[in-house]
């Protein structure tokens, strides 16, 4: 509609009056704004509490200083990359069995599990992820994220008494509760310990390579106990990075290799770049090797272009704001960002709605504004984790590939695609896999 009328233009976000905007000039300029997030992201606060996503901007520059140097390119690679091939080896040990039987299976609830768990390791050195407390944590956490999603867009549940009301009526008034109580009581312990310890750390040390450190140890090691976070902050903070890196990541994961299963021409080619990087080494990815993947990034690209995982982006403004054209945008209003609008643009992108790798070769990257690719959103309040998503799915991805072959019955008209606060495949990602060996 965005493309019809231009932009901005003034829309019901279902029951929010609110300004769209499109042009990546605009949208730039307001992301650089700092503006506060929508009054509807509070709706998250009932299970991530203040975290980086919720807070608001007095707190959230305090934190985001604080958590950001955890996600810088050396950190992942040192720390991280041994989880991620870790939880990759145990999912193509799982995906075994259906390996060469010819039939469709959905493989996203393999790649979401794994993202969980990955993510669970990676934030808070949770490794035992067949646990049943673990289970409990993952359906609750699941179960939380689908009533706040069905808060936003029912109107009536907007209230704060009638949302609790509702909760009760539904049986799930301890819902929030069971989806926190793990990471509460792990990291409990855990600033215990630090609280006991920490004469024996100091600022500013780095990880000498020796054993890879989870996301609350490595904040703990760079900062002093007297710019740290509370016990509470640092529950919020590691509950959100849960919460916003494992669905997003395993999205586009499942994305892609739907994509590639449906073009054969495409995946021959990416195989045939993992045969240059790897040749007979059976070793798992190192950092260096992944870099190497330039197509296969190319592909993750267009994917996080094609299937917006984000699709708006909600901010509110207390002062008027001008825009590129001269007309200005009213303090107290809703601001929507429409980055769908924008990765599918024709002007940007010829044939928006096909999925093609070649949108993110050298060239034409060169060619675009830099504001017509925003999945990770832009300004300050980008995505803290865009760096560790685009190494997970990298990882995990040549991993599968180097492994299988993917193949599917089904074309890209086929897919049908559901929106709540992310956007996934309403009919799943059918797929059949056939050894590479
Ligand atoms: C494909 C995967 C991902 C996509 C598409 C994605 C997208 C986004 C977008 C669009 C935002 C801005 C939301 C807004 O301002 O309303 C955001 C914020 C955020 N994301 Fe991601 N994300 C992904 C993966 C991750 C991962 C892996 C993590 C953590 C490990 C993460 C943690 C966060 C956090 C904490 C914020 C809030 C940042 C802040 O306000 O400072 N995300 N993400």
């Amino acid at each position: 509609m965005l493309q019809v009328y231009g932009s901005p233009m003034r829309l019901w976000l279902f029951h929010i009056p609110a300004i769209f905007v499109s042009d990546p000039d605009d949208v730039q300029m307001l992301l650089s704004k700092n503006l506060e997030k929508h009054e509807t992201y509070r709706f998250l606060a009932h299970l991530i509490g203040d975290g980086l996503i919720t807070a608001d901007n007095y707190r959230w520059k305090i934190n985001r200083r604080i958590i950001s140097p955890a996600f810088n390119l050396n950190t992942l690679a040192d720390n991280f990359l041994k989880s991620f091939n870790n939880q990759n080896e145990k999912l193509v040990r799982k995906l075994k069995k259906h390996c060469d039987d010819n039939k469709l299976f959905d493989i996203s609830e393999y790649i979401d599990s794994t993202s969980f768990s990955t993510i669970c390791e990676t934030a808070m050195d949770y490794k035992d992820d067949e646990e049943i407390e673990f289970l409990e944590f993952k359906a609750a956490l699941i179960k939380a994220a689908d009533l706040i999603a069905e808060r936003f867009y029912k109107i009536w549940l907007h209230s704060d008494f009638v949302f609790k009301l509702y909760t009760r009526i539904i049986g799930m008034s301890n819902i929030f509760e069971k989806a926190k109580a793990l990471p509460k009581t792990i990291l409990r312990k855990k600033y215990q310990n630090q609280r006991l310890n920490s004469n024996t750390h100091t600022k500013d040390e780095t990880n000498d390579g020796k054993k890879p450190e989870c996301i609350v140890d490595i904040l703990y090691k760079l900062y002093d106990n007297k710019h740290f976070l509370t016990e509470k902050e640092l529950t919020d903070e590691i509950l959100t990075l849960i919460f916003a890196g494992s669905e997003t990541t395993a999205i586009a994961i499942s994305f892609t290799l739907m994509m590639l299963a449906m073009r054969p021409d495409v995946q021959a080619k990416v195989h045939e770049e993992l045969d240059v990087v790897f040749g007979s080494n059976k070793n798992p990815p190192t950092a260096k090797e992944l870099y190497q993947l330039k197509f296969l990034e190319q592909c993750i690209k267009e994917t996080l272009r094609r299937f917006i995982v984000v699709p708006l982006i909600l901010r509110q403004t207390d002062e008027d704001l001008k825009l590129k054209s001269g007309e200005i945008i009213p303090a107290g209003s809703a601001i929507v960002m429409s980055i769908g609008s924008i990765h599918l643009n024709e002007r940007t992108y010829p044939n928006p709605y096909t999925w093609n790798p070649n949108n993110f070769d050298d060239d034409s990257i060169a060619k675009r504004h830099p504001g017509t690719f925003l999945p990770f959103s832009g300004g300050s309040r980008m995505c803290v984790g865009n760096k560790y998503a685009l190494l997970s799915i990298k990882t995990q991805l040549s991993t599968l590939l180097r492994n299988y072959r993917f193949t599917t019955t089904s074309c890209e008209e086929d897919i049908k695609l559901k929106l709540d606060v992310i956007v996934r495949s309403a009919n799943g990602y059918r797929i059949m896999l056939h050894s590479r060996h």
